[in-house]
């Protein structure tokens, strides 16, 4: 069996994939045509083309600008659904959804319309298909704290149906010390708590969402490795990071991907999972991603199990589905074909 086979049966959670990051070329332009928005691409190919980022903000902002083809509740569904049949087929077991409401509150749209339409597809995928989702709203970070509560208790009717809240968008000159009220009061209330931090952004970044909103995840966390005294506390916290390393050489965070510090974190103790981020703008859904990792750094086979493992560990889910989940890794795992981590020597 090939690396990419034991992959592609592996189970797994996602913990970090933004649901406007995942409309595929053909739904945009379908969307646009259905909405009647205009946008500058004609074709799939054409905005294939778009999507070639020198940072962070270049992505954003067509990131936000594409968001104006979502309107309606259906729109949102049909996005969500689309992507929840695409991690079913990389077996994903179960997902948590990252959307940022302020991103089309502001355009005008309700947000029980964006809520309404998302929550209907993480049903329908359940009924369906299997498989589980929760769905955490991210405050953008340019954007103020006051705005950022203003989304806590605009979302009061669904509180019920939300996993938990975070932190997403221009992460330098953002750090997460503009946003410790938010969050306490986002801990407060019972909600999960995670933000992007250490992206672009500095282990001091990491340090503070750590210490000052006491996240209980870190999304990226690339650069705690410039920090060893950092490193040392996730590792003995077991705070997880969910990496996502297309995303990292698409953002140009890395320069390749055989420099990727996936490993290096892993092998410092952390709990490291691998994730899609925005799997439509940065060319690979989650298997993607763990197919580009065990090529360039070499995984072995229990390194892909070690990073699976940690999917459900680091997932915000009942102790019994996550036991069944870590049981059904470990049963793959023993039935799996040999995988012979080297190439075999000619005879
Ligand atoms: N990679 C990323 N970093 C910060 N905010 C995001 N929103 C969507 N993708 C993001
Ligand atoms: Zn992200």
């Amino acid at each position: 069996m090939t690396p990419a086979q034991f992959i592609a049966g592996l189970p797994k959670a996602e913990l970090h994939m933004h649901i406007e990051g995942s409309i595929e070329p053909a739904l945009f332009i379908a969307l646009a045509k259905r909405n009647n928005v205009p946008i500058a691409w004609k074709t799939e190919a054409e905005l294939r083309e778009a999507y070639s980022f020198r940072n962070l903000q270049s992505f954003l902002d067509l990131y936000y600008d594409g968001c104006r083809v979502l309107v309606h509740a259906a729109d949102f569904q049909d996005v969500t659904r689309e992507y929840l049949m695409r991690a079913h087929a990389d077996r994903v077991l179960h997902a948590e959804l990252f959307l940022g409401p302020q991103g089309h509150t502001a355009r005008g749209v309700a947000l029980g319309t964006v809520l309404e339409g998302t929550f209907a597809a993480m049903d329908a995928a359940r009924r369906e298909d299997g498989i589980t989702s929760g769905l955490i709203l991210l405050a953008q970070r340019h954007r103020s704290e006051e705005e950022a509560l203003a989304l806590l208790d605009a979302a009061r009717p669904w509180a019920d149906r939300l996993l938990g809240f975070g932190l997403g968008g221009a992460e330098v000159g953002n750090p997460p010390s503009k946003f410790v009220e938010f969050f306490r009061r986002c801990r407060e209330r019972g909600f999960k708590v995670v933000a992007h931090a250490g992206e672009e952004g500095p282990a001091a970044y990491v340090r503070e969402a750590i210490e000052l909103l006491h996240v209980q995840r870190i999304d990226h966390g690339n650069s705690s490795l410039d920090d060893a005294a950092l490193l040392r506390v996730l590792a003995q916290r077991q705070v997880p990071l969910t990496v996502c390393p297309l995303s990292n050489l698409k953002l140009k965070v890395v320069a390749s991907m055989d420099v990727h510090p996936l490993k290096r974190l892993m092998d410092a103790g952390l709990c490291v999972t691998v994730n899609s981020d925005d799997p439509s703008f940065f060319g690979g859904y989650v298997n993607d991603n763990y197919i580009a990792c065990q090529a360039a750094l070499g995984l072995s086979r229990q390194a892909l199990v070690a990073l699976a493992r940690n999917s459900f560990i680091a997932a915000f889910m009942p102790a019994a589905q996550r036991d069944a989940a870590l049981a059904a890794i470990d049963a793959y795992d023993r039935d799996a074909a040999p995988w012979v981590d080297a190439p075999a020597l000619a005879a």
